[in-house]
């Protein structure tokens, strides 16, 4: 838990969250924050609660007290998004308190409804509406739909320039030393990068497209600090995290680092040896690859490293006429999230007649995965010299057009 001034007025209570999995589903090996702020200006505002997990709710009851802010104060609860995870300390706030008003979109209020049986007064906002605190503070609402879902928006302090902007720009990590970007070196923030991208690509990849609509909408701002609902407070990187978003919303469509991630799935070791053979090649080549063995390693973490590779390798068998199960799972996830236009190279053993290669295809075709891939390779049992030197070829072609 940790109480931060943003800025005069605008404090920000954050609470810890560990060793649960993201909408029961996304692991989170460094955890996750869930924030909250409190707008003082003669009227209160609260933006964004936090989740109604065990501990959750009293935490921000607690903060709320340590910072002298009589929860009967708060006039005003900005729903920038009603995920749960941020509006679901709402049912432990009605016990207490009632004569408030909630803001939110449209869409934001149809699902408040849908989630809370009260009498609470909601106010519908749309882009450019404002609500007046008092003492010079100004909200004001932007619209940002599909970021994450379509109740999405930002609200922007006027006279502190600060942006509240719940889902958009967030990252999962705990920060001991500061919630705020300020106190990290650049070598840190980049430590912290990739529970950024693994945010980025499990929980808001399937909605690029609306991610690089709602930058836009909000590049003319004058921002002084990014206050998201998950993650560090952006201030000096303010920008740089706009940025960044950017180029994680464009690697949805291929092009993007100069990496290959290899998945791979065994069940008796043939496809292993060649796997082996293939992380030997992309050693030596010295490009920056990621490795991942199904359904060993959960698809989170295998989206986070697809999503920043160019270039993907799948090695597996087949089973029953088809790709080894576990493969064409992750497979599925990745068209979900519409992890399209990588270059990609298959191999893998068979027993018989095969099959593996015929559902790759499909599944590529069908998802609109739009990869391109290098003729797969195929060997009957245990790969032999003249196969691992084929296998080879083709990794060093699939590095080359890299
Ligand atoms: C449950 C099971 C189903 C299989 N189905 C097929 C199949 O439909 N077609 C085929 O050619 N080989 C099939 N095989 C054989 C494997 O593809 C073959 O043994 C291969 O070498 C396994 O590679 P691995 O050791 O990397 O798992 C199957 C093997 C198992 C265990």
């Amino acid at each position: 838990m940790k109480i931060t001034e943003i800025s005069k007025g605008i404090t920000q209570l954050s609470v810890n969250i560990k060793d649960i999995l993201f909408e029961s589903l996304w692991e989170m090996p460094n955890g996750v924050t869930i924030n909250s702020y409190v707008v003082k200006g003669e009227k209160t505002a609260l933006v964004d609660g936090v989740c109604g997990w065990d501990g959750v709710p009293e935490s921000l009851f607690k903060l709320l007290d340590e910072i002298d802010v009589d929860i009967k104060s708060i006039e005003y609860l900005v729903l920038n998004h009603l995920e749960p995870d941020h509006a679901g300390w709402i049912e432990d706030l009605l016990k207490v308190h009632q004569d408030f008003q909630v803001i939110c979109t449209d869409k934001g209020a149809d699902i408040f409804e849908a989630f809370f049986d009260t009498d609470v007064k909601v106010h519908r906002v749309k882009d450019g509406d404002v609500i007046d605190l008092g003492d010079g503070k100004v909200l004001s609402f932007t619209t940002i739909p599909h970021v994450h879902w379509p109740d999405a928006m930002v609200s922007y302090e006027r006279s502190s320039q600060v942006l509240f902007t719940c889902d958009a720009f967030g990252s999962f990590g705990i920060f001991e030393k500061s919630t705020v970007d300020d106190a990290y070196t650049d070598a840190e923030i980049l430590s912290y990068e990739r529970d950024t991208i693994r945010y980025y690509s499990n929980i808001i990849a399937a909605f690029s497209p609306f991610v690089l609509k709602a930058i836009e909408k909000l590049e003319n701002l004058e921002i002084f600090a990014i206050a998201p609902g998950h993650g560090l407070v952006w201030k000096s990187r303010a920008k740089k995290i706009l940025e960044d978003y950017k180029t994680y919303a464009l690697y949805q469509k291929g092009s993007a680092r100069k990496e290959i991630t290899l998945i791979w799935g065994s069940m008796y070791g043939m496809t292993a040896e060649a796997v082996q053979f293939v992380e030997k090649r992309l050693k030596a080549s010295g490009i920056k690859y990621h490795i991942h063995q199904v359904p060993e390693t959960s698809w989170g973490e295998v989206l986070t490293s697809v999503w920043t590779s160019s270039a993907v390798i799948l090695g597996m068998p087949t089973y029953e006429y088809k790709m080894f199960p576990p493969m064409s799972a992750v497979l599925e996830e990745l068209g979900k999230k519409k992890v399209q236009g990588r270059k990609a190279f298959r191999f893998g053993s068979y027993g018989w007649s095969g099959g593996a290669q015929k559902e790759l295809e499909e599944i590529n075709d069908r998802l609109k995965l739009n990869w391109t891939f290098i003729e797969s390779y195929e060997f009957k049992g245990k790969a032999r010299d003249e196969d691992l030197k084929i296998i080879e070829g083709r990794v060093t072609e699939l590095i080359d057009m890299l």
